[in-house]
């Protein structure tokens, strides 16, 4: 139980983020869980099982990745401890190697579309987006980029310090800066935290700033999202929850101040109208294909388990 409770404090806290990490994550913490517990019968590991899962769901709220891999790793079978045990290490597993694939195969995807000497807007710290920027790098084109800080938790600096050790050369910028600098970019690439069943895309705050400059300027903008980035639930009609994150971030001391509130949204919705192309690792498709996404792709987790 201590480990479980040291990856949910991890990722709530985000020591471990990024969307795709979460999702590995809490599958392996999952996994680890179910291998180490000592319990009574079936009953009992289902139930314990459930408790963790409940533990690590609660930990941050916007990432559909996180319940999406919660929700493969749940749909393990077994009558009896031991099967149950094994079946679900197995789709914990399962999940894990998804992911990395996808995230190469994105790169490869996402690659094609960028030409030599692009100048690539990112924001915010997506392992997806790198994977396409480093892929398109790693086979011969000369591409430079331009990375936002990120504010308030400043993810832009994990970017900058990533393509300096891959040696494509970069410029950070404040968030502010993105219109002054948008028409000297030829694409913006983000990655995702959850795609609605309408295309739409929630993101890292500010991105939907950055996706309205890029529409002004006619800039392509294009987001890096594996199949479990998309989100079943909203095919159910449900709202993405937006997690808001404590007032500190923003402003340290912000409690000296008696009349001042601060907001701090983490997500933003970017609407489907502003997105030239998602590059899943089915493809890359027009975000209007979202719906054929879920349904296809993730048709059969809606009827997974979810605590
Ligand atoms: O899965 P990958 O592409 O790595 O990241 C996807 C998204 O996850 C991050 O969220 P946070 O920093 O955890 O709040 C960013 O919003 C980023 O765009």
């Amino acid at each position: 139980m201590d480990q479980l409770l040291d990856t949910a404090e991890k990722i709530r806290s985000m020591e471990i983020r990024g969307a795709a990490l979460i999702g590995r994550a809490a599958a392996g913490a999952l996994k680890e869980f179910a291998l180490a517990i000592d319990p009574s019968g079936i009953e009992e590991f289902n139930a314990q099982v459930d408790m963790a899962a409940d533990i690590l769901l609660n930990t941050r709220p916007t990432a559909v990745s996180l319940s999406n891999a919660i929700r493969m790793v749940m749909r393990y079978r077994g009558d009896e401890v031991e099967s149950a045990r094994t079946s679900l290490a197995k789709n914990a597993d399962g999940f894990v190697e998804r992911s990395l694939m996808a995230v190469e195969r994105i790169g490869e995807i996402g690659s094609r579309r960028v030409r030599d000497g692009d100048v690539i807007l990112t924001h915010c710290n997506s392992s997806v987006a790198l994977s396409i920027i480093k892929t398109a790098f790693d086979a011969g084109k000369d591409v430079k980029v331009i990375a936002t800080e990120s504010r308030p938790r400043y993810q832009g600096h994990l970017t900058v310090k990533t393509l300096d050790g891959w040696g494509i050369e970069t410029e950070l910028v404040v968030d502010s800066a993105v219109r002054s600098v948008i028409n000297e970019v030829d694409e913006v690439i983000v990655g995702a935290d959850v795609v609605t069943a309408s295309g739409s895309l929630v993101n890292k705050i500010g991105t939907a700033a950055i996706a309205l400059a890029a529409h002004e300027a006619r800039t392509s903008f294009m987001v890096a999202a594996e199949t479990y980035k998309f989100s079943p639930e909203t095919l159910m009609g449900e709202l993405v929850p937006i997690e808001e994150r404590a007032a500190e971030e923003v402003y340290p001391g912000i409690s000296e101040l008696k009349h001042v509130r601060v907001r701090n949204p983490a997500f933003d919705v970017t609407p489907h109208q502003y997105i030239d192309v998602i590059c899943t690792e089915v493809g890359a498709i027009p975000p209007e294909m979202s719906y054929l996404v879920i349904k296809e792709m993730l048709g059969w987790e809606m009827e997974g388990r979810v605590p």
